[in-house]
């Protein structure tokens, strides 16, 4: 993946190490010019969204003790210039002194309460300065407005109760409907708990690009949001069949036979150079029906022309796959062949204790959704890092690839993917859709071919990535109001359509 095209995620101790030399410079006042500028920005398209119009409407600032409740302050004066009823609830005894007087200068009113006919609410209480717990704000109205659907809760950088650094959310959060975000983009409101409460996320430039890219070349490790595809290579004139990549998956059952139609149909669509399925013989018979291109075998041994293999879908309480799962790692250990590991083949590892730690060859990509990696690190003897899932979720997976040695791939709203020695990637996409049988089958086939065609150079990790982001894009296509109304199957074909709009370089 062109490392250019990956947008960094960063701390929020990272963007105040980048902020220093601006604020040593004296430019503290410009940054939070610009921060307030991009708040109410953002607030007036709410408005404009839920009331049509921005004159009129009703705007209250939970104001914290610093500069984050400044932001607040100066977002809510412009918002009052532009005819909005613009209040401010102080909730300390200290509030940014210029930022105040902006507001009142404006004509904002302060006021002890929240009412129920506010539009939106901003949270500009606690931002990156935020340390130990947090608790609500003993505010009236305030519990009412966020249980709210007529009130939007706008965040003001960050959350207020999320750790901007990790994800973590501390026993109280205030849960925006959307983040507006200065600088660049924060990891803990990306991935965790952290990603649940921060809603819709945008970054808004504020003049510190050129910092941030100077820090980010000196930081150690460097985290990225995929924002593009890898490129797959398009066939060759001289391609034939096996040149172009052997996907050979292992699924399906006489309990769950659908898993092996819906992973095998993926990666058909997804495109290589022939897809071979190992299953029980009725099972190949079926997905031969639905996918007559398919080569299915009742034999477990790996076919010698195989370049990816991907065992799990489906394939629980089936000794002749369990057989399977041994001959794929045994192929990928002499190959150094990438072999995908989902669903049955986890819990399979996980009853093998701590046993599996040395059975995964380092061209493995495991991928566990949340209950499943927490059975595979309790199962390796790591249950440590089961309570870091919480505290850092990133650390955490991070950590767990690299006692594995191998990558990880959690599964969720937001997806973790960490391969040892190698930048970790996060993609985080709202399609709440895809909770539903089958969409993880689907994500595996897709993986498999990718893995099959990518060059030998191209990391793992980045192969996973644009599958996941194709698979989230394919369900936002498929349901962009994401009310959930589609099934599996029905992400294949629209799979394949986000990949053919990425390679035609019109993503986002
Ligand atoms: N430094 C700058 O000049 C800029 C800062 N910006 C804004 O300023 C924010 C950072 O400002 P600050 O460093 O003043 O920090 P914050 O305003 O985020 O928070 C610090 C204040 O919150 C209190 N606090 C911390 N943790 C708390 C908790 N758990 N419960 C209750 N109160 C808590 C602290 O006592 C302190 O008074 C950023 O998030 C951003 O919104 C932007 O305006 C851009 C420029």
């Amino acid at each position: 993946m062109d490392a250019e095209a990956l947008t960094p995620l960063y701390t929020g101790a990272e963007v105040r190490q980048a902020e220093a030399p601006l604020l040593e410079a004296g430019e503290g006042p410009q940054l939070m010019a610009r921060a307030a500028w991009g708040l109410a920005g953002e607030v007036a398209v709410q408005l404009r969204h839920r009331r049509g119009r921005i004159y009129g409407t009703r705007v209250t600032g939970l104001i914290g003790p610093g500069n984050n409740g400044g932001d607040g302050l100066f977002a809510l004066a412009l918002l009052r210039r532009r005819g909005v009823d613009a209040r401010a609830v102080l909730v300390s005894d200290r509030a940014h002194d210029q930022g105040l007087a902006a507001f009142r200068q404006a004509g904002g009113r302060l006021t002890q309460s929240i009412d129920a006919d506010v539009d939106v609410l901003i949270d500009a209480v606690i931002g990156t300065g935020t340390s130990g717990g947090f608790a609500l704000p003993q505010v009236p109205g305030l519990t009412e407005a966020l249980a709210r659907e007529s009130t939007a809760v706008v965040a003001c950088d960050a959350p207020s109760g999320v750790d901007p650094g990790t994800g973590a959310v501390a026993q109280e959060v205030i849960a925006a409907d959307l983040t507006v975000t200065f600088g660049g983009h924060k990891l803990g409101l990306m991935v965790g708990a952290g990603a649940q409460a921060s809603g819709r996320v945008v970054v808004v430039d504020i003049g510190m690009a050129g910092e941030l890219a100077r820090f980010r070349a000196e930081a150690a490790r460097s985290r990225s949001v995929v924002a593009a595809e890898p490129v797959t290579p398009a066939p060759r004139r001289q391609d034939h069949k096996y040149s172009r990549g052997v996907a050979h998956v292992v699924a399906g059952s006489h309990r769950y036979p659908g898993a092996a139609v819906l992973s095998v149909r993926a990666a058909v669509q997804t495109g290589c150079g022939m897809v071979t399925l190992y299953a029980p013989g009725p099972v190949v018979s079926l997905v031969t029906a639905a996918q007559p291109e398919i080569v299915g075998t009742t034999a477990p041994e790996i076919p010698p022309r195989a370049t990816a293999v991907a065992v799990g879908p489906g394939i629980a309480e089936d000794p002749g796959q369990c057989a399977a799962l041994d001959c794929a790692l045994d192929w990928a250990q002499r190959t150094g062949g990438r072999l995908v590991l989902d669903a049955s083949a986890l819990t399979l590892l996980a009853e093998r204790g701590e046993q599996l730690t040395a059975q995964l060859p380092a061209s493995t990509v495991l991928t566990p959704h949340l209950g499943e990696l927490r059975a595979l690190m309790e199962a390796a003897g790591r249950k440590d890092l089961c309570e870091e899932l919480e505290a850092s979720p990133v650390t955490a997976v991070e950590d767990f690839a690299g006692y594995l040695g191998c990558t990880v791939l959690l599964k969720g709203a937001s997806t973790i993917i960490a391969e040892p020695r190698s930048r970790t990637l996060v993609h985080r996409v709202q399609a709440p859709g895809l909770a539903t049988a089958g969409s993880g089958d689907v994500l595996t086939g897709v993986l498999v071919a990718l893995a099959a065609t990518a060059g030998p150079k191209v990391p793992l990790a980045e192969i996973a990535a644009t599958a996941v982001r194709r698979h989230g894009q394919a369900a936002c296509r498929l349901d962009p109001q994401g009310r959930g109304g589609f099934g599996a199957s029905a992400l294949i074909e629209a799979c394949n359509g986000a990949a053919i709009r990425a390679s035609a370089g019109t993503f986002d």
